[in-house]
């Protein structure tokens, strides 16, 4: 599902309403794989709402911390969790779901314990503040097995940079659904910013 495009819209709904025209918005520009992340009261209904009326989406659940919410994700209509790190308690529930986690990881020794429990494909979080494309760059040295998807801090210059490197399948970032657009209800603002993103690996 990540593969699908380079870059994951990462949204934070604060109003259910918007979800439906947003995510339209996202996929119309060329980005299917979007993460809804659990900060916000309107994120599983606005999951639900993007389930069942933007059937070329792939929705997606963020910020994904506790056993428990592996299941509300899920029932939700989530077919993918995203977690900014990992636990083992949440590991276990997600092994015992059927619906795929990408975990975070920031360092080499969270990156092997994420490998050792299976995992191959983590989220790299927080991408910039923890050393940015240098670092996964160095990390891809020792660890070529492992591939990420980058998040945190990351803008459309910055995107080329990770996405050019042999460790990233896509990037993940807020910047392609800037809070003011989405309060405006500027849908094609939104579309034309996920053209430039989608088209970012060539
Ligand atoms: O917490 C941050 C999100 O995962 C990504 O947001 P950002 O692209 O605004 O850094
Ligand atoms: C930041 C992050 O990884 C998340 O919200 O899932």
């Amino acid at each position: 599902m990540l593969r699908r495009a380079p870059v994951v819209p990462v949204l934070t709904i604060d109003d259910p309403h918007t979800a439906v025209p947003l995510a339209q918005a996202l996929v119309a520009g060329g980005l299917p794989a979007l993460e809804i992340t659990l900060r916000t009261d309107a994120a599983l209904d606005a999951m639900e709402q993007i389930a069942q009326h933007v059937p070329d989406a792939i929705v997606g659940a963020g910020t994904v911390l506790t056993p428990s919410q592996v299941g509300e994700a899920t029932s939700a209509g989530a077919q993918f969790l995203v977690s900014p790190g990992c636990t083992t308690k949440l590991a276990e529930a997600a092994a015992r779901g059927s619906t795929p986690l990408l975990p975070g990881a920031s360092t080499a020794s969270e990156a092997m314990t994420l490998a050792e429990m299976g995992y191959h494909l983590m989220k790299f979080f927080p991408a910039e503040p923890a050393g940015g494309a240098a670092f996964l760059k160095a990390l891809g040295a020792p660890l070529p097995q492992i591939q990420f998807c980058p998040t945190g801090g990351i803008d459309a210059e910055k995107a080329k940079t990770y996405l050019a490197l042999p460790n990233v399948i896509c990037v993940g970032g807020s910047w392609i659904a800037p809070a003011s657009a989405v309060k405006a209800g500027d849908w094609s603002a939104i579309t034309a910013l996920s053209r430039a993103a989608a088209a970012l690996r060539a």
